[in-house]
């Protein structure tokens, strides 16, 4: 192996613990070490667009990993192969994890979800392009990813490729700049399926608009499949022009509308299986009922839960759940147990400390009762859970919800007033 070759090897190892695997092997391993002397490593990439990426994106990271890999710095050059005359996007590394069996079907996703198959199975000969909108975490990439993954392995000599539209209008804008605009056009529409992610980004840009026009018609008429998707129906997207309107709406329209509960629970069990965890009921539902819209917020819940369950050794309960998501869930962060109690305590005149004692005067005793209502109510906390925050058995946190339950029946002064807690607490 050559000087220059090691040294590429070496650098490629460092990078290896630096960069996702699909990066890796999409923007580093095409490259191939030119010559290297003590100032300078010259690497050559397949085209324009892997030299202008890696030149933006990556440099200072590739100038580390050769200055790791001989111990003192070096420039890195990159240009691109003069010999491929043809521009093409580089091979997409598609997520391995957004396939069509890990995207969970229910009535609010079940249309959107066929017309991805349909196009996957049959590209450019039915519905083109098919346009796929939803708000924001709802699954629109992860059916981009779908249909790409499902390509690869049944049609694996077609050119499919991911494109991120703020991808589209940056490469548009060097292009521009640098007078490039043959490649660009030759890289853009020489696909046999594109797959164009947030659309929407086109609004009030004319120039992408302009140019996106033409790269559609030239797929279209080749009858090249396109994917798109957006945040809204084409025609919402303001600051777009009425032709790509249009041309948006000319095949297939799908939306994908907020999951219910049960397609939520689904969604978290798929997940946390993979993750290799398997959660009670309870600690599903919890976390299905803090996020309506938005599947990417879910997914965070859960791992955050699995990193506090890591770090402090703890089961998957309610009590676990509700401690790691304190911080993060809005509704909870306003009221947490100690801040009841402390509450209770001073419009009561009484010490946290009485609260939480062994005084069954009638001075602390209801207090405590009044306590113990709240935590139920407003918290959802289990009877074990407030008994352990007093010492007390959790059939006595039972018995004392239930009396103050039946006092505020009873009561209308204690009704109201503890109906104004509730209120304070849950705003
Ligand atoms: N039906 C589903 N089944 C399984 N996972 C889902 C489903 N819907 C969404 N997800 C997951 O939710 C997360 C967010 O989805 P995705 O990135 O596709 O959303 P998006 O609609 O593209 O959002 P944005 O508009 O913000 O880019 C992903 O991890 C995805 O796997």
């Amino acid at each position: 192996m050559s000087d220059t070759n090691a040294l590429w090897q070496a650098a490629l190892s460092y990078l290896k613990d630096k960069v996702p695997p699909e990066e890796l092997e999409s923007w580093f391993l095409p490259l191939t070490p030119l010559q290297s002397n003590g100032h300078e490593l010259r690497l050559q990439a397949p085209s324009s667009v892997y030299t202008r990426y890696l030149s933006e994106q990556y440099l200072p990271l590739l100038e580390d990993a050769v200055a790791m890999a001989c111990g003192n710095p070096l420039r890195v050059v990159i240009s691109a192969s003069p010999t491929k005359e043809a521009e093409t996007l580089p091979a997409f590394t598609f997520n391995p994890r957004y396939t069509f069996d890990t995207f969970v079907e229910g009535p609010s996703n079940a249309f959107a979800r066929a017309a991805a198959v349909a196009v996957a199975t049959n590209p450019g000969s039915g519905y083109n392009p098919l346009f796929i909108y939803a708000g924001s975490g709802l699954g629109k990439t992860h059916l981009l990813h779908a249909i790409g993954n499902h390509l690869r392995q049944n049609r694996p000599t077609l050119r499919v490729s991911y494109v991120p539209t703020e991808k589209f209008v940056n490469d548009l804008i060097h292009s521009i700049r640098l007078q490039k605009m043959n490649d660009f056009r030759q890289t853009y529409r020489q696909v046999d399926v594109l797959l164009l992610d947030d659309c929407h980004i086109l609004a009030g840009k004319e120039r992408c608009q302009e140019e996106f026009f033409h790269t559609f018609n030239t797929l279209h008429e080749a009858q090249k499949q396109i994917v798109l998707t957006s945040d809204t129906p084409p025609h919402n997207i303001s600051g777009l022009e009425e032709r790509l309107r249009t041309r948006f709406a000319w095949g297939l329209v799908a939306d994908i509308q907020p999951p219910d509960l049960e397609t939520r629970i689904a969604i978290i069990r798929g997940k946390a299986h993979v993750e290799g965890y398997d959660l009670p009921n309870d600690v599903v539902s919890f976390i299905a009922a803090r996020s309506r819209d938005n599947i990417r917020e879910l997914e965070g819940y859960l791992h955050r839960l699995f990193v506090f369950m890591t770090l402090t050794n703890r089961p998957p309960t309610l009590e676990t759940v509700r401690e790691a998501l304190y911080p993060v869930l809005p509704s909870e962060r306003t009221s947490t147990p100690q801040e009841i109690i402390r509450f209770v305590a001073h419009h009561y005149g009484i010490k946290v400390a009485d609260l939480k004692g062994r005084d069954n005067r009638r001075s602390v005793a209801f207090p405590r009762q009044v306590a113990m209502y709240l935590l139920r109510e407003v918290l959802n906390l289990s009877y074990p859970e407030i008994g352990r925050l007093f010492g007390k058995h959790h059939s006595t946190v039972l018995y004392s919800v239930e009396q103050i339950a039946a006092q505020r029946r009873k009561n209308p002064n204690l009704d109201a007033t503890l109906a104004s807690f509730v209120e304070q607490f849950r705003s």
